[in-house]
């Protein structure tokens, strides 16, 4: 079975359809990008089905995903709340928001194991979080455990993020435009430490981006969205050297990107 399956999901503002009739999968091990311009429901797709939605949003369809049984979509709080950050997770755009500031990193990467209870105990939850922050290349791990988030670059902040969100080998990491709130200079570091600790941890990807150069680096398929809707999808090689429908190349044309530039890579 795939991890992610997602069927006809819809998510509605009263009379205002978003997302509209939405179906994809994302298989154990692979890297799904989900691109389209801002306001095409990218970002919704994900909420709705890790059942984050805001009040006054409505969600409609299936949302399955390995480990759970039943509809995600359909299920309660408490049913969701233990699936994220332990079957699923979501990395953001800003680290910051997704941090406690009067927290320190090494609890903060230790609580998510507590509240799961992952490992057999605190100090054992402790040990793994330092490893967690070594693994994704903080410099003197134990020493950025102790370390506020205020101490930390915005490229560092997103690494711990990333550890958290990898802390309980989850099945499925969705990450929403990861790297645009940081400097050119670290994005590559960021989204090469994502392709390499969703391949560790053999764990599904759902990447949300509005940057094809980004979906060409990371992802081995693609689902195109404009209003609510996939109008493509396929193998990146494939939709960037031929793309079918107006929009993705209307897409492939606003960026830097020339079709046959990105094939292969
Ligand atoms: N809480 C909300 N209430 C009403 N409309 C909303 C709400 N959240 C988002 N929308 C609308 O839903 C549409 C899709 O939003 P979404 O955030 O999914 O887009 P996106 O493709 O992720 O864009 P971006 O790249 O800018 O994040 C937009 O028109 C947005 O204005």
């Amino acid at each position: 079975m795939s991890v992610l399956e997602v069927e006809g999901l819809t998510v509605t503002a009263g009379a205002r359809r978003l997302v509209d009739d939405v179906s994809f999968t994302v298989g154990r091990g692979e890297r799904v990008g989900l691109i389209g311009e801002s306001g095409s429901g990218k970002s919704l797709t994900a909420l709705a089905a890790l059942g984050l939605l805001a009040d006054g949003l409505r969600a409609g369809g299936r949302v399955g995903l390995a480990g759970f049984e039943g509809n995600l979509v359909e299920a309660g709080e408490r049913a969701r709340a233990r699936i994220r950050g332990r079957l699923a997770s979501m990395v953001f755009q800003e680290p910051m928001t997704a941090l406690n500031p009067t927290m320190r990193i090494g609890d903060q990467v230790a609580e998510v194991m507590i509240i799961h209870r992952t490992r057999p105990d605190r100090a054992a939850a402790r040990r793994r979080a330092v490893e967690l922050l070594a693994d994704v290349g903080l410099p003197d791990p134990a020493q950025a455990a102790l370390a506020y988030p205020h101490q930390l670059s915005g490229g560092q902040r997103q690494r711990v993020v990333i550890a958290i969100a990898l802390a309980n080998d989850p099945e499925l990491l969705i990450a929403d435009e990861p790297t645009t709130a940081l400097d050119v200079t670290v994005q590559a570091r960021v989204l090469d430490l994502i392709r390499r600790g969703v391949a560790e941890h053999d764990a599904a990807l759902l990447l949300i981006t509005h940057d094809l150069g980004v979906v060409a680096t990371v992802c081995e398929r693609v689902l195109v969205m404009t209003e609510g809707r996939i109008v493509e999808a396929g193998a990146v090689g494939e939709v960037l050297a031929r793309p079918q429908h107006t929009y993705t190349r209307k897409l492939l044309a606003a960026s830097r990107l020339t079709p046959r530039a990105e094939v292969g890579r």
